[in-house]
């Protein structure tokens, strides 16, 4: 007798069906697999909420739905240092125990980093140590000062300078003041501002309001976001369901592999080429070093680098904005510190923006730490022999997530963390070395020195030139606040960077020339 009917006669006697059996062995098989989770697995003693202890689908779900931001910090503060954000993801939040994780390469990335791989490995998803160093290595040169002062020019007048054109002539047509959408144009102007030094080419979007590429950018940023929830979506089947993004990206790639063997060309042609990111990456082909770059590595980093540098920094210039206008008393604190120091028709560089403005300086550290572009979790793979934190011991190949939230809303560091407050780097300095937002250790953000650059000097001469004020209809201002009478921000998302959810709508503000 074969099994199948022995089982057919097992379940007739029984006056069983095949689908009772089916039912009745997921409700055995997840009622196993809830016990283990909740009472017996290695990390089940670690707090946490239920649903993210008895699932990974719960921090999925808050991933597709742009939450993760919101959940990273409502978690730190209901569960503090260490917790589940999900059954083998152990999320830490203690600013030492993050950089003990993050000051080795011992902790290698997650597989999720996967989800941004497109045509070769880069510095960012790459978790081989020697390959990281030699990426930052090559890069670092061009965010030297020197390097950058180099780069300032382009800076200005892809940043800044047009935005001031943009605004002027909005102004002028308008009479004395205009509506502006300062998240669009900051995106425009950081696009501008890395695709010249990534392309070597001026695209002008904020002028022309040319977006192939940001488009490409966006629908990357998309497909990366997807794959870290659908890890297989670009496998068939379900690459057939995202084709047009996957159209999007293998267009992406062809543009940037000519750009850069365009300007090999010119290279090879004797022509004078500018020194810039393309270039300290095309120089890491003609290293003698052992492992050098192919051409697909610079291709992939070039487009790496174009999605690394404009929302972050968008974003961040958008929520100092945006919180300056929701705190009225700051806004006010720096507009006075930037014009009693500068003449209205002074151009402020980053170097003199930095060493003079400790207020504006202040007013970006805070908002980087308040509402943090990057935060939410960065997985790390625990290292053969565990790990202990917090006196929780994780074994071996469990995820431990950085929780940058977390570490800039942390108890021990930041008084009345949820009140925008930038005094408080006024009054103690030495905090700005604990806003977790460029992460910390061997991995941290090798661009921050050109982030910093680019917020500056936009930042500053904007609020020297302009008055801004909410419109009438605005529906975050300092009148809203929430039960602990603090100003509500506006609500946030997250693709790969945590941005404005509405920046139609909320994202608006009347700017006027500044009156002399
Ligand atoms: C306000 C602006 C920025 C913020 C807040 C920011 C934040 C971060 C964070 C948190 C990481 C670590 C991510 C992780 O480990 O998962 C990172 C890595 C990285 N960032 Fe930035 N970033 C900014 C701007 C830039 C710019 C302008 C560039 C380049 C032009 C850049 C290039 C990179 C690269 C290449 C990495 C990967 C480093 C590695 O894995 O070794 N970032 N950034």
């Amino acid at each position: 007798m074969s099994i199948i009917s022995a089982i057919s006669n097992f379940l007739e006697a029984y006056d069983v069906t095949y689908r009772q059996v089916l039912v009745g062995g997921l409700v055995i098989y997840g009622t196993t697999l809830a016990l283990y989770r909740l009472y017996f697995s290695p990390v089940s003693h670690i707090p946490g909420g239920l649903l993210s202890r008895l699932s990974m689908l719960y921090v999925r779900i808050m991933v597709t739905l742009g939450k993760l931001p919101d959940l990273c910090e409502d978690d730190y503060y209901n569960y503090g240092d260490i917790f589940l954000s999900a059954p083998d993801i152990v999320t830490i939040s203690n600013p030492d125990d993050c950089r003990a994780v993050m000051g080795t390469y011992d902790f290698i990335k997650d597989k999720f980093y996967e989800s941004f791989r497109l045509v070769d490995e880069t510095i960012f998803t790459t978790i081989d140590a020697e390959f990281n160093m030699l990426g930052r290595r090559l890069i670092g040169p061009a965010f030297t000062p020197a390097s950058l002062q180099k780069m300032e020019p382009t800076i200005m007048e892809c940043g800044l300078l047009a935005i001031k054109r943009k605004w002027d002539k909005l102004i002028g047509e308008n009479g004395r003041e205009a509506n502006v959408n300062f998240n669009t144009d900051f995106t425009l102007a950081t696009f501008d501002i890395i695709s010249t030094l990534v392309y070597g080419k001026k695209f002008r979007a904020l002028e022309k309001g040319e977006r192939t590429i940001v488009k490409w950018v966006e629908k990357y940023n998309w497909l990366a976001h997807i794959k870290a929830v659908i890890p297989s979506v670009a496998e068939f089947p379900l690459n057939l369901l995202c084709r047009p993004l996957l159209k999007n990206c293998k267009e992406f790639v062809g543009f940037t592999s000519t750009t850069v063997e365009q300007r090999r060309e010119q290279i090879r042609q004797g022509e004078k080429v500018p020194y810039d990111l393309l270039q300290a990456l095309i120089d890491g082909e003609e290293l003698e070093a052992r492992a050098k770059l192919t051409p697909s590595q610079v291709t992939a980093q070039s487009i790496e680098l174009l999605g690394a540098a404009i929302y972050t920094t968008a974003d961040t210039i958008t929520w100092t904005l945006h919180y300056l206008m929701l705190y009225p008393e700051c806004y006010r604190k720096a507009v006075d510190e930037v014009r009693s120091i500068f003449a209205p028709d002074h151009l402020i560089g980053y170097s003199e923006g930095r060493s003079r403005l400790p207020y504006i300086e202040a007013c970006i550290y805070e908002s980087l730490r308040i509402c943090a572009v990057s935060g939410f979790l960065l997985p790390r793979v625990v290292p053969p022999g565990g790990a202990t934190f917090q006196g929780y011991f994780i074994p071996a190949g469990m995820t431990i997530a950085l929780n940058i939230a977390g570490m800039n809303h942390h108890r021990s560091l930041w008084r009345d963390s949820k009140r925008f407050m930038p005094e408080r780097f006024i009054e103690r300095p030495d905090l700005k070395h604990q806003v977790m937002s460029f992460s910390t250790g061997v991995r941290i953000c090798p661009g921050r020195a050109l982030a910093w650059v680019k917020i500056m000097t936009i930042l500053s001469n904007l609020l020297k030139d302009y008055d801004f004020s909410l419109p009438a209809d605005a529906q975050y201002s300092p009148d809203r606040t929430d039960t602990n009478g603090l100003p509500v921000a506006m609500p946030r998302t997250h693709s790969v960077t945590v941005g404005p959810k509405h920046p139609e709508r909320d994202c608006i503000l009347v700017v006027t020339k500044r009156l002399l």
